[in-house]
């Protein structure tokens, strides 16, 4: 076995996205004890966008944040409960309570080109002692270079690794490479990768990123998250032993996990289906797939086309209620 790889999942977290942020206590506690069993080093919980993200803009969660971060705590013993915090849409207070429910870690994360602004809740987290990570979204939107000195800003606040998110799942592999490259040459810490199966390649770009050097790659139980998904932990564990490559994970155990506690709360299959297509070829935010849906709904349009529009006009994670107005504009436009 050459390398140690730390897989982080984000079922509990991005997957809440795919559920409409509907997990209960029961679901948290069954999944977060089957990852802790399978040796997951690090499971995230929290609304899909993030601490305090249950909201009109996001979508309310049915159950309360901090009940199921405690209902998870309870079950993880090896593993570090981890929560994912938007400077903006969560606080520090929201941060010190999750601790106080157990959270270990938390993944600080930001616009690809605006990493200044986790630099207090970076500062927050280490004092708390809490394991720190700089979280840059939207990667595709900003060159390397670009990249790798946002990232060197996010290691000089404190952070422990650098996580760079393909979040619109719009990267070809030799991109992801670059980007991690770049990263890795610049900061002293190690680097991170999280996919979306947009373009069907999560799998690939996740590769693509270890064999550019990342230590940490996020994936989830089916692949359940945002758009098409993330990288399919279970699928990434068999991957990853057949290269070789030492995860520590327990394969069999992953699978039985999905499977059991995963596949029956799914809401509709976790595939690569028009919108999700569309969301990777356009440049869109993952997250924004279920909003397009309701806006195209609403308005009576073809999803495609509003994803068009949104990726043309360049539009990132906090821009939702937009979602609405371009629609809106749309159907006005088309009579
Ligand atoms: C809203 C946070 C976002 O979903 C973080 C993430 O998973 C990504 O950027 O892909
Ligand atoms: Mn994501």
């Amino acid at each position: 076995m050459e390398q140690k790889i730390q897989i982080v999942d984000t079922t509990l977290r991005d997957g809440s996205h795919a559920v409409r942020h509907s997990f209960t206590e029961e679901q948290v506690s069954a999944i977060a004890a089957g990852l802790d069993r399978c040796n997951v080093p690090l499971i995230e919980l929290s609304h899909g966008d993030g601490l305090g993200g249950s909201s009109y803009t996001y979508g309310f969660s049915k159950r309360n944040e901090f009940l199921l971060l405690k209902a998870a705590a309870k079950q993880i013993k090896n593993g570090k409960l981890t929560v994912l915090l938007l400077p903006g849409i969560g606080t520090i207070e929201d941060l010190k309570k999750a601790y106080d429910c157990g959270a270990k870690a938390v993944r600080v994360a930001t616009h690809v080109t605006e990493a200044d602004v986790s630099a207090q809740h970076i500062e927050a987290a280490r004092r708390l002692g809490m394991m720190t990570v700089g979280f840059l979204m939207m990667t595709h939107m900003a060159e390397p270079q670009v990249i790798a000195e946002e990232a060197k800003k996010m290691e000089s606040y404190g952070a422990d690794y650098i996580n760079l998110a393909d979040s619109a799942g719009f990267l070809l592999p030799e991109d992801v490479a670059a980007r991690v490259k770049a990263v890795k040459e610049a900061v002293s810490i190690p680097v991170g990768f999280h996919a979306h199966n947009n373009l069907n390649l999560a799998i690939a770009n996740s590769l693509a990123a270890v064999e550019a050097g990342a230590r940490y790659i996020d994936a989830t139980l089916r692949g359940l998250g945002a758009g098409a998904g993330n990288t399919q932990i279970e699928v990434l564990a068999g991957v990853l032993k057949r290269k070789g490559i030492d995860t520590g994970l327990d394969f069999y155990g992953l699978m039985d996990l999905a499977e059991r506690s995963v596949e029956p709360l799914m809401q509709r299959p976790q595939t690569v289906d028009n919108g999700s297509l569309m969301l990777g070829y356009a440049g869109v935010y993952s997250s924004f797939l279920l909003h397009v849906y309701d806006a195209a709904k609403k308005y009576d349009l073809d999803p495609r086309d509003i994803m068009i529009e949104l990726g043309r006009r360049r539009m990132v994670g906090g821009q939702e209620d937009m979602i609405l107005s371009e629609a809106y504009q749309l159907k006005q436009q088309a009579g």
